[in-house]
């Protein structure tokens, strides 16, 4: 797992390194020498590198200097001439590159810097890092516009200029960036709100070579997770297994209304390798999914008079859980009052349980001001795991916005730290879905934008269920046994998108592909640990 840090603890980083004796004018020289290695593995003729006042500036000037000395032609373009530079390490980098065979253009009109950048072979963005904040200001606003508009390809240096490092929110106008070279490790904005969008492929530099030894002094935002750290998960099935040792799911689904709700993470449970799934569905509907499912047992559960969970209901769900490894209610369920009941029944429960959809917004219902401060309703012994989207976590904690990755993730810690349990997970979902537990916060591979699509979810929450009853014998972390579900999830929309095309996925076509999604993310583990390469990988795939 790699780990991505929020721009204070980065610059807690930097001061770490400063104490082992590495100062931050030699990161900056660092800095400077990842940006030139990057730039050069395109074999640039001409550059032109965009600096700004600050030390994302200095990192740009180092790399002017370096480049000029392999003989690329460089146009450094300045707001400022180097003297007037306002960050000291930044400007005495500047002084130096200025007595070099570089080209020095300062504050050019618009028509100056368009056709600099169109006799060019690769445009540095060096313009603003982590010390950008509010709204973006002249010559800046006017310079990126430019870029952006001819469409070169562009380095940008630690994040895109415009881009903020900490919320990945861009209020004005970003650099649309094809590379991201980043310092030390990615800040969380890249991967939050707008961050990918504009990011293109993010590489990192480690600039200190005792990196590992001091990254764990400071605390991590959150780590990535690559297909290689979920290797353990892709096991082929022992021979001596029946339909129960495989794991078994309850899925507590559906209502008249949304019955397809509890036929897709019934399905997508199967699809995800459980040996035994289940419905407990209200009666109004289950002979639409008995007719839907012939595989899937169906248990009748008293209705209302909406055909959602009636009164009778807690009581029969409660009984029917009792038998299954994992139980998952909420899809399609409504927050009628028989639902609250449900929920709240389960809740009480030792049984491995995920609430995704209506089951959190009836947990949500029955606490006031958050379930954040009423912790006792869902402190249990056994795996608990919530799936919000930002809205519903927004509901757990009293209506606090929650907009991106970053509050996402404070809003998960809220939850977390009040239930003070291991056992409890938070799957955050948006466009970059975070899995957040007590001790860390995962980044697992985000899909493509196809999944934003209506019953998604649904089938997420059937992979987890799925995957949660197959791990009899795991010792956890719970978490990255989520991160797995999160990823294979992400795998079925890109096998989805290439089979139907990117606009066209429809939720149903997802939990068909979960097989094939199982083997990609599989082979792509593989591929990260260096046993399949390349050429085999296009082959199978
Ligand atoms: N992480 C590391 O170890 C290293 C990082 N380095 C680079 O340093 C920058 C951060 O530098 P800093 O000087 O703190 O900030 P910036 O250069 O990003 O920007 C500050 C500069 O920008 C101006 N500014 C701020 N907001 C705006 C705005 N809205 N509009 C216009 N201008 C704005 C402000 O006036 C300041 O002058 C980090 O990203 C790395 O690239 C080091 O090289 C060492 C290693
Ligand atoms: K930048």
């Amino acid at each position: 797992m790699r780990p991505v840090l929020s721009c204070d603890e980065v610059r807690r980083l930097e001061d770490v390194i400063e104490k082992e004796g590495t100062s931050k004018a030699e990161l900056m020289e660092f800095a400077g020498e990842f940006v030139a290695s990057e730039a050069l593995k395109g074999n640039p003729s001409r550059v032109v590198i965009l600096v700004g006042f600050g030390n994302n500036g200095g990192d740009g000037w180092v790399a002017a200097d370096i480049l000029a000395q392999k003989d690329v032609h460089v146009d450094v373009v300045s707001p400022v001439e180097p003297d007037e530079i306002s960050a000291p390490l930044a400007r005495h980098v500047a002084r130096r590159t200025a007595g070099r065979d570089v080209n020095i253009v300062v504050g050019p009109s618009k028509d100056e810097l368009g056709e600099l950048i169109g006799e060019a072979d690769l445009v540095i963005d060096a313009i603003l890092g982590t010390g950008f904040h509010g709204e973006l200001r002249p010559p800046f606003s006017i310079w990126i516009p430019v870029v952006n508009e001819l469409e070169p390809t562009v380095l940008s240096v630690d994040v895109p200029s415009g881009l903020d490092a900490q919320t990945g929110v861009v209020e004005h106008d970003c650099i649309r960036a094809t590379r991201t070279a980043t310092m030390l490790a990615p800040k969380l904005g890249l991967y939050s709100a707008d961050g990918p969008e504009y990011a293109g492929e993010i590489v990192c530099g480690r600039l200190y070579d005792q990196l590992d030894e001091v990254i764990d002094d400071v605390e991590h935002e959150a780590e990535i997770v690559d297909s290689a750290d979920l290797i353990d998960f892709f096991e082929p099935l022992p021979m001596n297994i029946n339909k129960y040792s495989r794991g078994s799911v309850l899925v507590v689904a559906g209502s008249a209304t949304y019955p397809g709700a509890a036929m897709m993470a019934a399905k997508a449970a199967a699809r995800a390798g459980a040996g035994y799934v289940a419905v407990a569905c209200p009666s109004a509907c289950a002979n639409l999914v008995r007719m839907a499912l012939p595989s899937v047992p169906v248990i009748d559960i008293p209705s209302d008079s909406r055909g959602a969970f009636g009164a009778a209901a807690r009581k029969a769900v409660c009984k029917a859980a009792e038998k299954f490894s994992c139980v998952l209610c909420g899809p399609g369920i409504t927050t009628a009052a028989g639902c609250i009941d449900v929920v709240s029944g389960l809740l009480k429960m030792d049984v491995p349980l995920v609430l995704d959809a209506d089951a959190l917004n009836c947990l949500a219902k029955y606490s006031i001001g958050g379930i954040d401060k009423t912790p006792e309703l869902y402190r249990r012994d056994a795996p608990l795991i919530l799936t919000p989207h930002h809205k519903e976590l927004s509901r757990l904690i009293g209506d606090d916005p929650v907009a991106d990755l970053g509050t996402a993730i404070e809003a998960s810690r809220r939850l977390l730290w009040a239930a003070g349990s291991e056992d409890m997970i938070v799957v955050a979902k948006g466009p970059s879905t975070a899995v957040a537990g007590v001790e860390k916060v995962l980044l697992p591979m985000a899909g493509p934008a196809s999944l934003a699509t209506a019953g998604s979810g649904d089938v997420l929450a059937g992979i987890i269920a799925g995957s949660v009853a197959q791990a009899h014998n795991y010792a956890g972390p719970w978490e990255l046994l989520c991160a797995y579900a999160v990823t294979v999830h992400s795998f079925t929309g890109f096998a989805a998108a290439s089979r139907f095309g990117e606009k066209s996925v429809i939720a149903t076509d997802l939990i068909d592909l979960i097989g094939d999604a199982m083997e990609l993310a599989a082979e792509s583990a593989l591929h990260d640990l260096g046993v399949l390469d390349e050429g085999s990988q296009v082959e199978e795939a």
